[in-house]
């Protein structure tokens, strides 16, 4: 299909470059044809020579009509499919390192912005495709008209063969200067851009009218956006001495062919017909450059070399994440972790930042139990999970499951073995069936697995109260669509979890389950939470103690280290850190006395 419509393309190219010429020629022709004829007679072979080029250039003239909306509709397909498949590698190329580390560096994040516009804002390069055609039957019928002003005077098709090109050449270098200048300003116009989204989306909208701030970010966007801009607009100024030396250099070469015209033409060297074609061959020669075609053309020069450029750096960024080749990555067993997960002598800090969130942690989870992790702010409690996930990489030590290190296993299969609630989950604007689905996706048409999930985190019954049910787009912003409270989100996001664990995940994770649960769904879920967790490793991170008490284990970590570890009674036997921490607690629902034991801190 994609080459039917290409070499169909390239007919109409050459159709719509030749034809042009062809009928200058014959128009020209015909115009000696005509006077010929006046002198010999209507019934005479040049009336009849006349007729005949006549109806020719009728022809050419219909044909060149037809070929131009051919022209347009291929080239505008084959410009959309062109943005297409770009869009298709930068989605690929982004999320091929298994990490997440590149999506917060903000060089790349500049690179991306540049490519995302792909087939959406300015610079597409689809609009290269679009203007091709008509600037290539352009050139082509350029060349062909120099080629015709050969006939006249050879020296000067010769400069006109050697003027064009030059000055086409420098305008695409200005237009790609000018597209590279915008580029400079990613990291500026990405924050244009977030204000912009601030005002237009969503999540801020609460927030925006609530402080009345809805001016601030006008005023901002305008501020943001003059100055990002400025550097683009200095470029766009047009450079005199450049546009005086182009349009000089053409118009000297116009004025010298008109003025040789001219004096072929009233010294008697030039017939008639003769002195028609080389006047169209000359207009003809003028259209190299004209039009906003030739400025599409540095689109794609500017933005294809950034996609292939981020797609190299991501490609690095994915290998050098590997620390095995990928052959060797080892597969996982369904069972795993039948024994433990360890953490040895793992430290981490983030990438660009020197702060060592966790120094030589030391920890052993025991498969099967569940564990609960404390700690204050900050304490790094999330990034034992990020690691545990294998979003990022320990910068040293190592992380073993059941022995073998966390590394050298598939990443991807290790992945279906962990199933994760992260505190700031996602909220996708889809069917509550790929909310719920995407937990495991090799099993999202299973519905009688999806509701399994729903049932066991309570959430079922909102489900099937919903107005299409399973097929509910959870965002306002679409037709019969319905938004949940947070606590509804909440536990749609636990069933995504509770789903992936249906479909084989060993180890479970919830960061704050319980956070947006009123106190009814929260006391629910301990109900549940033995159920909920039998035979599964389960790591549970929360600041709630009512929730946190009852896993079978706690750890608190602090300064980057296990400072506590034990049972819920030891650790307040222990009457350290842990102790404190939920004291605290259990002070806010005990009015005025300090508690432990049995019964507080439940909310
Ligand atoms: N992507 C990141 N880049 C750089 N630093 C980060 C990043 N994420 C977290 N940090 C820093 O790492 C430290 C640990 O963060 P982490 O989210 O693990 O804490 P936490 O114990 O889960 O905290 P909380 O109880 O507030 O959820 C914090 O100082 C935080 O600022």
């Amino acid at each position: 299909m994609g080459r039917t419509r290409t070499w169909a393309l390239a007919v109409c190219v050459v159709l719509a470059a030749a034809l042009p010429i062809a009928i200058a020629v014959t128009t020209g022709l015909l115009i000696g044809a005509i006077v010929d004829a006046v002198k010999a007679g209507p019934d005479s072979p040049a009336a009849g020579t006349a007729v005949g080029l006549l109806v020719a250039i009728g022809a050419m003239v219909v044909v060149e009509r037809a070929v131009m909306p051919i022209m347009a509709a291929s080239a505008s397909t084959l410009g959309r499919d062109l943005d297409r498949y770009l869009q298709e590698r930068v989605l690929a190329a982004v999320n091929r390192p298994g990490g997440i580390a590149h999506l917060e560096d903000p060089a790349i994040q500049d690179e991306i912005r540049i490519v995302r516009g792909l087939g959406m804002s300015a610079y597409r390069p689809s609009q290269t495709v679009e203007a091709l055609p008509t600037v290539l039957a352009n050139w082509l019928g350029a060349l062909g008209s120099v080629v015709v002003l050969f006939a006249f005077e050879w020296w000067l098709g010769l400069l006109w063969l050697i003027a064009w090109p030059l000055v086409v050449y420098r305008m695409q270098s200005d237009y790609a200067r000018i597209g590279e200048e915008g580029y400079k300003q990613s990291t500026e116009l990405r924050g244009v851009e977030y204000t912009r989204d601030l005002a237009l989306t969503g999540p801020a909208a609460k927030e925006i009218r609530v402080w009345g701030i809805n001016n601030w970010l006008v005023d901002r966007f305008d501020r943001t956006w003059r100055s990002a801009i400025a550097p683009v607009r200095d470029a766009r100024r047009p450079r005199p001495l450049v546009v005086l030396a182009s349009s000089g250099t053409i118009l000297a070469l116009n004025v010298a062919s008109f003025a040789l015209l001219s004096y072929g033409a009233i010294r008697g060297n030039l017939e008639i017909g003769a002195l028609a074609v080389f006047i169209q061959a000359l207009l003809g020669a003028n259209s190299y450059a004209v039009g906003d075609e030739h400025f599409y053309l540095s689109y794609a020069s500017v933005t294809v070399p950034k996609l292939l450029t981020l797609e190299e750096r991501l490609s690095a960024e994915a290998t050098a994440g590997e620390r095995e080749p990928k052959a060797l990555s080892a597969a996982v067993s369904p069972e795993v972790p039948e024994k433990a997960i360890r953490f040895e002598g793992v430290s981490f800090h983030y990438p660009r930042t020197e702060r060592a969130v966790l120094s030589n942690f030391d920890l052993e989870i025991t498969a099967g139990r569940s564990l609960a992790i404390v700690g204050e702010n900050g304490a790094g409690k999330t990034t034992l999970v990020k690691l545990l996930s294998g979003l990022y990489e320990p910068s040293g030590g190592r992380i073993t499951v059941d022995g073998a290190d966390l590394a050298t296993l598939d990443p991807q299969q290790w992945r279906r073995r962990v199933a994760v609630l992260f505190q700031d989950f996602s909220r996708y604007h889809l069917p509550v069936r790929d909310n719920i689905g995407l937990g495991a996706p090799e099993h999202a048409g299973d519905l009688d697995m999806m509701r399994a999930a729903a049932e066991k985190v309570g959430v079922l019954d909102v489900i099937e109260a919903l107005p299409h049910g399973w097929d509910t787009v959870l965002s306002r912003e679409y037709e019969n669509g319905v938004d949940l409270s947070g606590g509804q989100w909440q536990r749609i996001a636990l069933a995504r979890a509770l789903f992936a664990v249906e479909a084989g995940a060993r180890v479970l994770v919830l960061d704050e389950p319980t956070a947006a649960l009123d106190v009814r769904a929260e006391a629910d879920l301990y109900e549940r939470f033995i159920d909920l967790t039998e035979g599964l490793t389960t790591i549970l991170i929360s600041h709630r103690f009512s929730t946190v008490r009852r896993a079978e284990r706690i750890i608190v970590v602090r300064d980057g280290l296990v400072a506590e570890d034990g049972t819920h009674e030891e650790l307040l036997a222990l009457g350290g850190r842990y102790a404190h921490m939920f004291n605290l607690q259990a002070g806010r629902f005990h009015t005025g006395s300090v508690v432990s034991g049995e019964g507080a801190a439940d909310a």
